[in-house]
């Protein structure tokens, strides 16, 4: 299964963000959004995982298969800046409802709750409210909703934000390995992450983007 842009544009009220953003990634590869702040990175994130309708274009998800184009939202999990988590459940609870929710995509099976606690260092405090944890502990939970559904794209904005080095090391080996698995990230980061070998894509705000490789 292959991620496709075609001729991608949005708008954010009056304003025109960015105009014809097209790329494919293959199973295993990446991309890194970059550009200055207000660039339309988020926006473009929000665009493909399907929570933004785009002015022009269309972001899918094709299948080797059939050749069959669906949404890519459909296929992807997206990590925004909220981590999407009630604070007044526990944090089984709250993986749980997200196992169920999202349920299994594109041909993968998601890890129990206790499997993805222990993939983001944190078994065994899965009965605390999730309100009674420290950011830290609450944005690698965030990323342990990532790994309880199997969704072959991973959509990434800012995942590591405010994060100790440990945990972007952690984070790190996640990203490599959902790639080595044949999974698709596209990720606004300006740490490492596992993204090597990713295609950049500056966003260029109203003047339009560049797409280049960097490997
Ligand atoms: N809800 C909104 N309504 C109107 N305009 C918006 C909205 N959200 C964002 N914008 C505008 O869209 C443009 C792109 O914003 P976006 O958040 O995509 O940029 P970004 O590159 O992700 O920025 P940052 O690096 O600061 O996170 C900005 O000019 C912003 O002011």
């Amino acid at each position: 299964m292959r991620l496709e842009a075609e001729n991608l544009s949005a708008r954010r009220g009056e304003d025109l963000i960015f105009v014809n953003v097209s790329f494919k990634l293959a199973p295993g590869e990446a991309m890194v959004l970059t550009g200055r702040n207000g660039s339309g990175k988020s926006t473009l994130l929000r665009v493909i995982a399907g929570l933004l309708r785009p002015e022009t274009g269309r972001a899918v998800c094709v299948s080797d298969a059939d050749g069959e184009a669906r949404p890519a939202g459909e296929f992807s999990h997206y990590l925004g800046h909220r981590n999407g988590m009630k604070r007044e459940l526990t944090v089984a609870e709250n993986l749980a409802f997200w196992k169920s929710f999202l349920g299994d995509i594109g041909g993968g099976t998601g890890l129990s709750v206790e499997e993805a606690a222990a993939a983001v260092d944190l078994s065994g405090i899965t009965h605390l409210p999730y309100g009674y944890l420290s950011a830290g502990q609450q944005r690698r939970f965030a990323m342990a909703r990532l790994l309880v559904a199997h969704r072959p794209v991973w959509i990434l904005d800012e995942p590591t934000a405010a994060l100790d080095r440990k945990a972007d090391a952690m984070f790190e080996g996640l990203v490599r390995r959902h790639r080595e698995a044949g999974g698709i990230a596209l990720a606004a980061t300006h740490q490492p992450l596992g993204m090597d070998g990713a295609q950049t894509l500056e966003m260029l705000g109203f003047d339009g983007v560049e797409l280049e490789y960097s490997a």
